[in-house]
């Protein structure tokens, strides 16, 4: 038997088990383990698991798991949370680069706050009902009145697995708008299979979406997340998205051992 050190972060709500495998001990194709060790019930509860691995050209790899134990898309909380767990382990100081699963990501972190540099977009599709955009995740977007009392969970499963999506899947965000440039939000989230507190490329998504759609015509915007705020800003070229940063808290929670 071994010893595993892990750490629990959160940002904005999103939780996550974070682990250092710079030395790879951690058996990440072990899909059932990573579901376990993310249950609230039967292991450390999580949305999320994120190694923190190696890179030959940049400061770290980031490597991100659903809760459901499968590999995931980015996660734009989970990026900002590996930053801030990347400076407790000394791998950076307060700006980086790191590679995860869409590509490079600039960041810099100050007094517990990361801001991180997420890829850029170039297509956003409207549709009558809803828009659909992809932020490093798949996004579906629809923008409704009452969203305190909004059923996220059952209306959010049913677009996740319905046309056009089936299988493969998407995230679902519903929003409302509070004034110019603010948002409230509530995401259902793909391999979590249920409502989390916050998603960052949800977040990043509907700012984008909102601007598309002429709902704001500011270039920062903020998101109201059930676990807190975050702030977009981006910077617009004929249709498409560029220099989009993510903002807001990334926090340490606890730090404990499990057994392999
Ligand atoms: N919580 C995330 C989104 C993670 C990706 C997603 N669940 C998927 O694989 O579709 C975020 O903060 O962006």
């Amino acid at each position: 038997m071994s010893q595993i050190e892990f750490y629990k972060y959160q940002g904005t709500g999103n939780d996550f088990v974070m682990i250092d495998n710079r030395q790879q001990q951690f058996p990440k194709n072990d899909t059932k383990l990573i579901a376990k060790l993310c249950d609230r019930k039967f292991g450390i509860g999580a949305d999320g698991l994120i190694l923190l691995e190696l890179s030959k050209l940049h400061d770290f790899t980031m490597k991100y798991y659903n809760a459901d134990g499968n590999e995931g898309s980015m996660c734009g909380n989970g990026g900002r949370c590996i930053v801030a767990f990347a400076k407790q382990l000394q791998v950076i100081e307060t700006d980086t680069i790191f590679d995860a699963v869409d590509g490079l990501h600039e960041a810099h972190i100050k007094d517990g706050i990361v801001s991180l540099k997420m890829k850029d977009v170039a297509e956003v599709e409207q549709f009558s009902d809803y828009m659909f955009l992809d932020t490093g995740s798949p996004h579906h977007i629809a923008f409704v009145d009452g969203i305190q009392d909004f059923d996220v969970y059952n209306t959010g499963k049913s677009i996740r697995y319905g046309a056009p999506y089936f299988e493969k899947g998407t995230n679902v965000n519903f929003v409302e708008q509070q004034n110019e440039n603010t948002f409230k939000i509530r995401t259902y989230e793909r391999g979590v299979e249920d409502e989390t507190l916050s998603c960052g490329t949800g977040a990043t998504a509907v700012a984008i979406a909102a601007y598309h759609s002429k709902k704001t015509s500011k270039n920062n915007v903020f998101l109201e997340t059930l676990g807190g705020t975050l702030e977009v800003s981006f910077g617009t070229d004929t249709n498409s998205y560029k220099k989009v940063f993510l903002k807001g808290k990334a926090t340490m929670v606890f730090k404990g051992f499990f057994e392999l």
